[in-house]
């Protein structure tokens, strides 16, 4: 059995030209609107007419496997789990399974490793002689609220160690009380402070309260130059969905027409199972297009999303389900 599989991702991750910011344009945030029941009925609409299954499927899940931002974020983690978590990151899937998928000569990993700042060296080391590279959640994650030098003193320490991309919290109360100025600001030094590493801006969307503040926030952070806008910590209530996808693809969408920059977008958390990825991918093919499929403009933060790929890839090559302990990480 083989798959038509898409092209996997070109040279190395974040080929792209980097976002470079802009002023920051009060008044093209006060215009911003959204239709919330046509969002509603968009996204309502999605699983019927998504029509990617059989060997297209495998094809998919294989793209998001080089996607995923495979995340290890809690208070008990170690050395050792970090180790494992990398070793899974080089090799996502089991050898007999890309076999038999016609895709044992392709170099499959993950998009990224994500981790506390405490492991970020010790996930360099450990993915030495690859391309993935490693991300440290940062700036007081996941409440965002420690001093701002501090946030700053954070990324350059990151940095120092080797992460090639830094996840950033916003601090909320700024899109809460809609002090735009200070969130673009707050942005402006972060993006400065992790220098030539690139910058996701978590928004934690699920504390924003309403949409039209997701949409507002995502635009100040891209106007003071993320690389890519991410929903969530995967700490809040509410995490990934897919309607505040939709208002921040439309968001990214906007920003490219102003600018001619393509920011990326990261769902993050709660986001676990096969069927649930395949209709973000279909939201951002049909939003952005094409290019957004890829590594560079688009990663997943999961922790334990893999686990259930690789369970459907191998029902899809020997038609059983295999128990979850067979694929223990990730
Ligand atoms: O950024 C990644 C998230 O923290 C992962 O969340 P998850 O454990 O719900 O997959």
């Amino acid at each position: 059995m083989s798959v038509t599989v898409l092209p996997l991702a070109k040279s190395g991750h974040n080929a792209l030209p980097r976002n470079e910011g802009m002023k920051l344009a009060l008044d093209v945030i006060d215009d911003i609107r959204l239709n919330f029941p046509a969002a509603e009925r968009r996204i309502a609409a999605l699983p019927g007419r998504r029509s990617v299954k059989k060997d297209a499927q495998a094809a998919w899940l294989l793209k998001a496997i080089t996607c995923i931002d495979l995340t290890t974020l809690s208070g008990d983690d170690t050395v050792a789990r970090v180790e494992r978590l990398c070793a899974k990151a080089k090799n996502p899937v089991r050898a007999d399974l890309l076999e038999a998928l016609g895709m044992a000569d392709r170099r499959i990993t993950t998009g990224a490793i994500c981790v506390y700042h405490r492991f970020v060296a010790t996930a360099v080391e450990a993915l030495q002689g690859t391309d993935i590279p490693v991300a440290a959640v940062s700036t007081g994650f996941p409440a965002g609220l420690v001093p701002h030098d501090v946030k700053l003193r954070e990324i350059e320490a990151s940095v120092a160690d080797g992460a090639r991309e830094i996840d950033i919290v916003i601090t909320r109360e700024y899109a809460l009380t809609q002090n735009w100025q200070a969130l673009y600001d707050e942005m402006r030094d972060f993006r400065a402070a992790c220098g030539d590493a690139h910058v996701k801006a978590i928004l934690a969307t699920g504390d924003l309260k309403t949409l039209r503040n997701v949409a507002k926030a995502a635009m100040v952070c891209m106007m003071a130059g993320a690389d890519f806008i991410k929903t969530s910590t995967g700490k809040e209530t509410t995490n990934a969905t897919l309607l505040v996808t939709l208002a921040m693809l439309r968001m990214i969408r906007v920003y490219q027409s102003l600018t001619g920059f393509k920011v990326g977008f990261k769902p993050a958390g709660g986001i676990s199972a096969a069927k649930d990825i395949l209709n973000y991918q279909v939201l951002m093919k049909e939003e952005l297009g094409r290019e957004w499929l890829e590594p560079d403009l688009f990663r997943i933060g999961a922790s334990s999303l893999l686990a259930d790929i690789e369970r459907q890839l191998e029902h899809h090559v020997t038609g059983r389900y295999s128990a979850f302990n067979r694929h223990p990480v990730g």
